[in-house]
């Protein structure tokens, strides 16, 4: 993970573009351009490490991914709002393989219709995959917490849909 190019992401809410505290870094095949909270970001090359685990994560997902997205959170002051990852550059309805490492964090599912809550812990080497109508039906969440002092990283492969 030393060789990845952290930077703080940027967001633009009510109109103003801010820094995250949480630090992303974005890799894909080509020089894919990507849109996310309304601000377009290019892909790096892959790395060597990064490959291989994306190897890894295809092989375990029987999915195929083109582009990943890396979420640095510092500690458990950081985290991620409700969302659901249905950008127009992504494949609808595509999978999103999501690998951890470091800490334990809690990843909750919120039903968008029922508000049915469903949660998980996501350990160090887990692999969480969200694939068909995941995305349409449910959002999810990486809350704050207290209890955590130390680093996670999740690894989130994708695909980006080719225009
Ligand atoms: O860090 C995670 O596990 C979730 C990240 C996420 O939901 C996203 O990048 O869209
Ligand atoms: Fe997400």
């Amino acid at each position: 993970m030393q060789t990845v190019d952290w930077r703080h992401d940027e967001a633009i809410i009510y109109g103003k573009r801010i820094a995250t505290k949480r630090k992303v870094a974005w890799y894909g095949d080509q020089g894919f351009r990507y849109t996310y909270s309304k601000v377009t970001k290019s892909a790096d090359p892959w790395t060597k490490e990064l490959l291989e685990l994306r190897g890894l994560v295809q092989s375990r997902s029987g999915e195929e991914y083109n582009s990943r997205l890396l979420n640095l959170y510092h500690s458990g002051d950081e985290g991620m709002s409700w969302h659901s990852d249905a950008e127009v550059d992504l494949k609808p309805d595509g999978a999103i393989g999501s690998l951890s490492l470091g800490a334990t964090r809690r990843f909750s599912f919120r039903h968008k219709m029922s508000d049915h809550r469903v949660d998980v812990n996501l350990e160090h080497g887990s692999l969480l995959v969200m694939k068909d109508t995941t995305q349409s039906f449910w959002k999810h969440s990486l809350p704050k917490t207290k209890k955590v002092k130390s680093p996670r990283i999740s690894l989130t492969f994708r695909t980006i849909q080719r225009q």
